[in-house]
This record gives C-alpha cells, structure tokens and sequence, in this order.
C-alpha cells in the first residue's frame, strides 16, 4: 500500500493542491454571501457591486478547481489501484511453488477483482474525501470563530457528540468487510470451480443442480455484503440526524443574537453557510472513518499478497549444472508427519537419461518437483555441482530445467506464443523445435500456421497435440534438463516412442522422464532406471539389471504392462 502510494506522489501533491484551493474557495463563498446580505440589509449599493463583481469570476474559477481537483483525484486512484494491482500480482509470482499452492488461485483473483474494489470504494476514496473534508472544516472553524465564538462553541459541542458514532460502529464495520472478502473469496472460488467443471456440467446433464449450488452462493454473497452495508446505512442515519439538530441549534442561536442586536444578518447567513461546512465535513468524515477502518482487514490481507518475500530460497549464487545432480538422504513431507520421499540418495549426472517409474503415488513427481527447486521445506540436501539448492539463486535453478507435464497449460493466444512463450527466437530455431516435437504436420495443415489461435487452454487442439506443443516449447529454450512428467501421456504409442527417442539422441541433455508406459523397448534406450516404491528408490540400473536382479520391479513392469493391455 505504502509503495502504491510513493509511486503517486505526484498526483497525490496534486491533489492536495487542487483539494486545498477548492476547500478554501467553498468555505470563502461564505464570506461573499455575508457581504451580499449585509449590503441588501443595509442599503449599501458600492458593497453590493463590488461583491457582484467579485462572484462573478469567484464562481466559475472556483468551479474551474473543482473540475481540476476532481480529474486529479480520479488520476490519484487510478494510479492508486494500477499500482496496488501490479504489487499484488508480483507479489503472487513472488512466491515458490509451495507458497502459492496453498492458497486457492480464485482467493489470487478475488484480490486482484473483489478486493480490490472494496479497498477502492472504502478506502481509497474515503482517504481523499476525508482529507478535502479536514480543510473545509478547519478553515470553516477559523471563519466562525472570528464571526461568533459563542455559535462556534455551541457548535463544537455538538460536533463531539457527533464523534463519537464512529467509534461505536468502526468494530462492527470492520468484521462485516471482512466476513464481505472472504465470502467474495469463496463465491469466485465456487464459481471458477463450476466453469472449470463446464465439460463435466455438459456431458451429465448437471446444469440445473449447478445452477442450484450458484443461486445459493450468490444469495449468501449478497446477503454478506447487504449486512455490512446496514451497519454502514445505520451509522449514516445517525451521522446524519445529529447532523441537523447541530445545524438547527445554530440557526437558532445565531437568530437570537440578531433578536438582542450582537450580530448581523450578514453574518447569520454566513455562520449557517459555515456550519453547512463545519459539519458537512465532520459527517463526511465521521462516515468515511467506519469506512476505511472497517476494510483494515481487507488492506492487511492485500499487503500480505503483495509484500511477500521468499525467505527460504534466498541464495544469491549462480548455479551451474557441468556435472551433476545430488540428492542425499532427501526426506520431504506435505503434511508433517507424513513422509511422501524418504532417505532418497540419487545421483543424476550430465547428458544421460533417466526413466523414473514406479507404482501411483509413490513419490517420483515430488521427487522432480524438489530436485528443481518447487519446495523448500525438505531434510537432507540436494545439490547443483556440489552447491546446495537453497544457496542457489532461485531464477539461475528455473533456468537449468525444463518440464513438460502431462496436463499442458496453454496461454489464450496463438501457437507461436505458446511455444516461445513471449521469447524472441529465430525462426530456424522454432521450425526446428515444431520438427523435432512432431507437431510439424498439425501446423502445416492450418491455413494460418503458427498464428492459429489455440483457444481457452489450448481448446482448440487434442491432449496429444497440446503435448507436442509443450515439447516444442521446452526444446526450443534448449535447457541442460528436460523433465517428462508423463509428458507424452496423451500421444499415441507410436509418436511417444519417437518424441522420446529424438530427445534420447540430444547428447547433452540431461532428461528424467517420468512414465507408466512398461514399453521394454522405450525403457531399453535409457542409461538407467530409477524404481521408486512407497517415497523411496528400491532400485536403480539399466533396464536389463533392474529386470535381472530386481524381483518387485520385474513383477511391478509384468503387472503394468498386462494392466495397459
Ligand atoms: N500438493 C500436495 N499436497 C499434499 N499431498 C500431495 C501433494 N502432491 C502429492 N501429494 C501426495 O504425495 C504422494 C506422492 O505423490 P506424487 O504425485 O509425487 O506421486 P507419483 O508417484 O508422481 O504419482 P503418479 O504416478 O500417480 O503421478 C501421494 O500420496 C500424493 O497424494
């Protein structure tokens, strides 16, 4: 919030600038109202023209600064939430993969939609209006004080009655805006969780049951959000009744004065002009502080996102990958207590490949997840050329591997950009990377070629097609690592056994493929086998020893093979 807001500070001095002329000027007017009375009052034809005179340039400039003051403070909060939004963003990318797992992605997009707009509405524009509303009331208060210190005292009175709502509401505002962004949270987590389900939705005719589930947290949604805004309608009803008994009691008084000879008519229209701004402004402030109090929670929660600084991979030495990769005695749990890797000793050296395999759940795609650098929270030690993981530099180690997963994220945009994603690259090295993927023919076929638009996640194109793209992808960067996490799941046995025989022929390229495919033929062609059963490795060597001397693996690729058939 505090940088959003360094970041401004040119409008923000503008504003303030426009803000005080236009507060100064409003509460002025008052004084050309007194002179226009007291001029009609007493016959005073000079003092009439003169004040003519003045309002008739005083109005329009005054209005000249409002509309300035107005298009800076729109400037302000415009600036404002580009910056909050952007911190919040980073500040998400910020963290490692363990850290943003363990928040649901729709909490990520009801900040950056959700929160953002309560913070605008209840924070932001409460900030601005309360700070125009401060100057009205101290130059407001100046004035009056030199027209009557009796009406001004009398009015002070009132005013710290008024006070005093604020602080009876601002707890209760503040667990209701809660309670508004974390059922704001839930409803987009909902909601992103039923259009994600739309195939599903489709295909079992489920759309009167999901409709159901909507209209209900939508209801709830609105119901949070109406029980805030009772709290805020209540603490307005009584700013604003207290509002004009204040105004009436100076009226009254300021009258009687005039009855008993101590004051003018003047300058009765001027007292009620400037308790108009004395205790506008109190209401307005008394009404904006329940506001920016009751969204604390809101701005905690937002500067928790965009704050967050990973002080677990906070190595600053570049990593190098000449040799080799070393885990020992890795032991990894996701909930404490429940070892998912335990006492692995690996040793992965440069430009040979590995197939890792073993039954479901077993522990081989957190195995790749620790040794590249996902999750910090792991015993033992996992080393890069001899240098421990965690005093490497986070970016350096992202930028030794890459992964193709079995489940393909493509951006909304065209083949070109999934591919090189955002990079430049030549076009030989795209065409070579499109070859080498098998996703040539595909492309050829389409009459816009690499600029075919791929849909929402790649909708446009079959599992298959979006894993040959993500091959691409990962060759095109050319990386020391290339991790297959059943990356080839979802192509035919025919165009696995070639994507993965053209990457066992890169000579430098160190690959792990993680795979259920038993095909003997495929498992032949690589250095050595890794066997994993329940979070550790039972056995490792080339596929002909592991099938000679290791029983289970012989019997787990027997059963494996026959469950494929
Ligand atoms: N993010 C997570 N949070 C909690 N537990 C997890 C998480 N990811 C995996 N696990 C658990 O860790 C264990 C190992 O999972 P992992 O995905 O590494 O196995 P795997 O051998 O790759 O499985 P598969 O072959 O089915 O893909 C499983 O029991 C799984 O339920």
């Amino acid at each position: 919030m505090k940088t959003a807001l360094l970041k401004n500070k040119g409008f923000i001095a503008l504003t303030i600038f426009f803000s005080l002329i236009v507060s100064l000027g409003s509460v002025l007017v008052a004084v050309l109202l007194q002179r226009i009375i007291d001029a009609a009052v007493k016959g005073n034809m000079e003092l009439f023209q003169q004040t003519l005179f003045i309002s008739v340039f005083y109005v329009p400039l005054l209005g000249l600064f409002g509309y300035l003051y107005s298009i800076s403070s729109k400037a302000l909060i415009r600036g404002w939430t580009v910056t909050l939004r952007e911190n919040v963003f980073r500040g998400i990318l910020r963290r490692d993969f363990e850290e943003f797992s363990k928040t649901n992605t729709a909490d990520y997009l009801s900040a950056l939609s959700n929160d953002i707009k309560l913070i605008e509405e209840n924070y932001v524009q409460p900030l601005l209006l309360t700070l125009q509303n401060m100057i009205i009331f101290v130059a407001s208060l100046l004035l009056m004080l030199f027209i009557s210190p009796l009406v001004t005292g009398i009015l002070i009175g009132c005013v710290v009655l008024l006070f005093t709502v604020p602080t009876l509401f601002g707890k209760a505002l503040q667990k209701r805006q809660k309670a508004v962004s974390i059922q704001m949270s839930l409803f987009t987590s909902k909601l992103k969780d039923m259009l994600s389900g739309y195939e599903v939705i489709r295909s079992y005719s489920m759309s009167h049951h999901v409709e159901k589930i909507f209209a209900q947290e939508n209801e709830t949604a609105a119901n949070t959000k109406f029980t805030a805004d009772r709290t805020l309608a209540l603490n307005e009803g009584i700013s604003e009744i207290l509002g004009a008994l204040t105004q009436f009691a100076v009226v009254f008084i300021a009258a009687y004065l005039i009855l008993t000879g101590k004051l003018s008519a003047g300058s009765l229209v001027a007292l009620v002009q400037l308790s108009n701004g004395f205790v506008g402004p109190v209401m307005m402030i008394m009404q904006n502080v329940p506001r920016i109090q009751g969204v604390k929670p809101v701005v905690e929660r937002f500067n928790a996102l965009a704050d967050y600084e990973n002080d677990v991979f906070e190595g600053k030495i570049q990593p190098a990958f000449h040799h080799k990769l070393e885990a020992s005695q890795l032991s990894f749990a996701y909930t404490e207590g429940r070892n998912v890797l335990s006492n692995i000793d690996l040793t992965l050296l440069k430009g040979k490949k590995y197939a890792l395999v073993g039954p479901s759940g077993c522990g081989k795609s957190t195995l790749v997840k620790l040794l590249t650098g996902c999750y910090a929270g792991y015993d033992g030690t996992i080393t890069y050329d001899g240098v421990e993981l965690k005093q490497l530099d986070r970016a350096g180690v992202q930028q030794l591997s890459s992964t193709i997963h079995q489940q393909v994220y493509m951006f909304d945009t065209d083949i070109r950009d999934n591919i090189c994603l955002y990079e430049s690259y030549s076009e030989e090295k795209i065409i070579s990377a499109v070859q080498k993927s098998g996703i040539e023919q595909v492309i050829s076929q389409l009459p816009n070629g690499l600029s075919s638009a791929v849909g929402e996640n790649g909708s446009n194109f079959s599992g298959g097609q979006r894993q040959r793209m993500a091959v691409a992808r990962a060759l095109i960067r050319n990386l020391p690592i290339l991790i297959l996490d059943e990356g080839t799941s979802a192509v035919d046995m025919q165009t696995a056994y070639e994507i993965e025989t053209r990457l066992l022929a890169v000579p430098d390229l160190t690959l792990i493929t993680i795979t259920h495919n038993m095909n003997p033929d495929v498992l032949g062609l690589y250095d050595q086998i890794i066997y994993m059963e329940e979070g550790r490795i039972a056995g490792m060597g080339s596929f002909e020893e592991l099938l000679q001397q290791h029983e289970r693996f012989r019997k787990f690729i027997t059963l494996d093979t026959l469950e494929a058939i």
